[in-house]
């Protein structure tokens, strides 16, 4: 399989609801966030152009979590935290970097690359250079 992959840096707020130690405090982190796209070669030999893996998903980290406030929905800090600043962004998971790899790979990419007949097969959000979760589609069979 040949893929094509981009990376775009971030920096978010956010706290890790349930954590038993300190990532339950708010804090934050210089997110590098890397997807790999698969799909067939097209006809000037390029699984996708790396700029259209710019404009589709990393224009929208930088548009929608660069300089935000992560939160789950459910945390109890939710409505206090919107109230004071109503650009905390609101997610429907615990914003660990396993739930944001999971949420960017199988909700956000196919949104977003639809009709180019490229997929994200890996996904990797790195809270730090130590310190990084990855999402993979394994092959079938
Ligand atoms: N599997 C996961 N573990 C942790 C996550 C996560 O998303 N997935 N997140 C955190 C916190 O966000 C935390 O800020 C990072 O924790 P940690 O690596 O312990 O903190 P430091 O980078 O400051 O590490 P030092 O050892 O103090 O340098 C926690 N765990």
């Amino acid at each position: 399989m040949i893929t094509a992959s981009r990376y775009h840096d971030i920096s978010c707020g956010h706290r890790v609801c349930g954590h038993e130690t300190k990532c339950r405090h708010l804090h934050g982190h210089n997110y590098r966030i890397t997807f790999e796209c698969a799909g067939d070669l097209d006809h000037v030999g390029r699984v996708i152009d790396f700029s259209v893996i710019k404009e589709k998903l990393c224009m929208w980290l930088e548009n929608e979590w660069d300089h935000h406030f992560l939160l789950w929905e459910e945390d109890p800090m939710a409505s206090a935290l919107t109230e004071i600043d109503p650009t905390v962004v609101l997610l429907p998971f615990n914003p660990t970097a396993e739930n944001m790899a999971t949420y960017l790979a199988e909700t956000l990419a196919p949104k977003q690359l639809e009709g180019t007949g490229v997929r994200v097969v890996r996904c990797t959000v790195e809270e730090t250079r130590k310190c990084q979760a990855e999402w993979k589609l394994f092959p079938v069979g």
